[in-house]
């Protein structure tokens, strides 16, 4: 297996977003260093990397965002990348962006070497990861990205996936990886479920929320919007670009399969069952995505209370923001990071009130939850490797 020299640049940045004016970035060059690999067990003094990471799925797009997240983590080496089709390919040869690292080829599943792997990112389609996790070896700390492990009920995933789950086992040991809300139980666990991309832009906001009782359980509407990336790299009619430019389009109106995904962790919240209207749309740009969420407050509850409750909820951690009050979301002020920033507004209709959300969902919604996971899990700071600037414009 080749090593990977990536450790050559690392970054200590000591800021969040809610505390720019005490940025502090110290930039290390350790471009003459070689590379040496080695285990979490065994601590290499010539190399800053103490933890082999395996990317399955790296020719895809959550898997080579997780490789563009990796590049300024201090502690993570990719050893094992994985493709199905794109095996047998050097990674430079998928995504030429990556060529600056020195990255392991692609290899198929069946030919990884796990034996030196501590932790392994699963980006593979669902309905085929069940199986692929049952295989891996049962020491991996495992972030799975897909949607295969994600709702505890296992008909309802049969339900809602039109597959029979193939590991009910697995999935009794799982913990669901919202970071903020089950952050403890993540630490603890060997194999996180990785939220969906939808379902991190609208719990973060709602679970705090509904938990306080400040907002009615019923009549939930969420309107949300996908960059074209949400959908992945393999080739789809719909997702030509003569089909998706100039456009937009709803789809799985009433069916989509997030729509269990949400209700369960809303209805966790809620500690009853809740039902959402959800409507999921998909828009011409790359990357990014907007919740925006109509509720209706409880009696005698007014926007100042949400809002400062969210504050509240939110003010310890970096990687959730509530703007200030009137700023409204815009995903272009969180694309490349980890950031989901949330605002409440007031609706024209009295007692109600509309909330918005956005996230990069190959960030937050993706590969960027999943590495935040996965530092909690080994317990590292959960910011390693993610504290990026947005990309604006
Ligand atoms: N895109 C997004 O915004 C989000 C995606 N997710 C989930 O993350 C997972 C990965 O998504 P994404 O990266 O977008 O998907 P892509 O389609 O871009 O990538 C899929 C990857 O899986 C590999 N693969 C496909 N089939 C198999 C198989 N049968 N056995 C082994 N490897 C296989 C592909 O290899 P090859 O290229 O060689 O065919 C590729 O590396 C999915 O479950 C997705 O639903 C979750 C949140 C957001
Ligand atoms: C635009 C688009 O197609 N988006 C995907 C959701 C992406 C995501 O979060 O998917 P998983 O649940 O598979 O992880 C969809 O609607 O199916």
């Amino acid at each position: 297996m080749s090593a990977s020299a990536f450790g050559s640049i690392s970054f200590d940045i000591g800021y969040s977003w809610k505390d720019m004016n005490k940025i502090s970035m110290v930039r290390k060059t350790h471009a003459e260093k070689p590379f040496v690999k080695c285990s979490m067990k065994s601590t290499n003094h010539n190399s800053q990397k103490t933890v082999n990471i395996g990317v399955l799925g790296a020719s895809g797009y959550t898997g080579s965002e997780v490789l563009r997240l990796l590049a300024n983590h201090p502690q993570f080496g990719v050893t094992v990348l994985t493709a199905d089709r794109k095996a047998g390919q050097p990674i430079a040869s998928v995504f030429p962006h990556l060529s600056t690292q020195n990255l392991p080829d692609l290899v198929s599943i069946k030919d990884a070497n796990f034996s030196d792997v501590d932790a392994v990112f699963c980006c593979l389609p669902h309905g085929t990861t069940q199986e692929i996790i049952k295989g891996l070896p049962k020491n991996l700390k495992i972030v799975d990205l897909s949607a295969d492990f994600r709702l505890r009920d296992i008909s309802e995933y049969e339900e809602w996936y039109g597959q029979p789950h193939s590991a009910p086992d697995l999935q009794k040991e799982v913990v669901y990886g919202l970071t903020e809300i089950s952050r403890e139980e993540i630490k603890n666990a060997r194999l996180v479920a990785n939220p969906g991309c939808y379902p991190t832009s609208i719990q973060l906001p709602l679970v705090p929320l509904i938990k306080a009782k400040l907002i009615e359980t019923r009549n939930i509407i969420i309107d949300s919007k996908s960059a074209v990336s949400g959908a992945g790299r393999s080739a789809k009619e719909s997702l030509l670009f003569t089909e998706v430019t100039e456009g937009i389009y709803s789809y799985g109106v009433t069916r989509h399969r997030h729509v269990p995904e949400i209700e369960q962790g809303l209805s966790d919240a809620a500690r009853t069952k809740i039902t959402i209207s959800f409507t999921p749309h998909l828009i011409p740009m790359t990357r990014g995505m907007q919740s925006t969420i109509y509720v209706e407050m409880g009696p005698g509850v007014g926007i100042e209370d949400l809002y400062q409750h969210l504050k509240l909820s939110y003010e310890d951690e970096e990687f959730v923001v509530l703007l200030e009050k009137g700023i409204v979301p815009r995903t272009h002020s969180v694309k490349g990071t980890n950031y989901c920033l949330i605002n409440v507004l007031p609706d024209r209709i009295p007692g109600r009130a509309i909330i918005i959300s956005v996230i990069d969902n190959l960030v937050k919604g993706a590969s960027g939850q999943a590495l935040q996971n996965l530092n909690a899990m080994m317990g590292f700071s959960e910011n390693l490797g993610l504290q990026y600037q947005p990309l604006f414009p």
